[in-house]
């Protein structure tokens, strides 16, 4: 669907944004049985920034940053702007300015299948992005796309309204209609976590605590005492 502004979506409440960013995108993309998973190319130009939120999508057109500036207007406070590109590429398609204007209207970051540019100066403003590449390169405004339909991007599918987890290890996309309950899931996984961490921290061993020892066995893994003779 090209040449489409779509006004209405879905959002996430601001609880439910904070708890999927503090569990992080490894625990809730294991939660939701390891879907959602961004793959490697798209991946954070800074440390130690752990945002989720709604997203509000963009199909641009490669070279053409266009509909970046549409979408702005559709952004509210705790989104994240999420860009996908109908075709492969790596332009810079966004900087700081663009990044000031997200910042005013109370965006969380921006996550897109393009190229970013001024990203020590993104760094420095403490806007959260994960992008292709960083590339200087700039871009025209000329060709239409889309706002708020569904794209693919990062090998997963994204709608209007879905939460979106980023953090140093990736993105991860959550069905709006599945927010709840993959909470609720990565929950679970964050308390059989913590028992875990303290037994491990004790000097307990991961073969004991998952019972490894008769699988292992059976696979057929023999202890030799040394290196036997060729
Ligand atoms: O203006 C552009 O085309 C992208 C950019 O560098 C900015 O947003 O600062
Ligand atoms: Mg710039």
């Amino acid at each position: 669907m090209i040449g489409v502004v779509v006004r209405n979506r879905p959002s996430i409440t601001a609880d439910q944004a904070r708890s999927l960013a503090a569990m992080g995108v490894a625990t809730v993309h294991e939660a939701q049985g390891r879907t959602g998973l961004f793959l490697p190319p798209i991946a954070p130009i800074q440390r130690d920034a752990s945002i989720a939120g709604s997203a509000v999508t963009v199909l641009a057109q490669p070279g053409d940053n266009w509909m970046l500036h549409v979408a702005v207007e559709q952004c509210r406070p705790g989104d994240i702007l999420v860009v996908a590109c109908t075709t492969e590429n790596t332009d810079g398609m966004f900087g700081d300015l663009l990044a000031t204007s997200l910042m005013s209207r109370g965006v969380a970051g921006l996550v897109i299948d393009a190229g970013v540019r001024d990203s020590a100066e993104l760094r420095r403003m403490g806007f959260a992005v994960w992008a292709r590449a960083v590339h200087a390169r700039g871009t025209v405004k000329a060709t239409l796309g889309s706002v708020n339909v569904p794209v693919v991007i990062g090998g997963q599918y994204v709608k209007p309204g879905d939460a979106i987890v980023a953090d140093d290890d990736g993105v991860v996309v959550v069905p709006h209609a599945t927010v709840e309950s993959a909470i609720a899931a990565a929950r679970k996984r964050v308390l059989n976590e913590e028992a875990k961490r303290a037994r491990l921290a004790a000097g307990e061993l991961g073969l004991d605590i998952y019972d490894m020892r008769p699988k292992l066995a059976e696979a057929g893994l023999r202890y030799v005492d040394d290196l036997p003779n060729e």
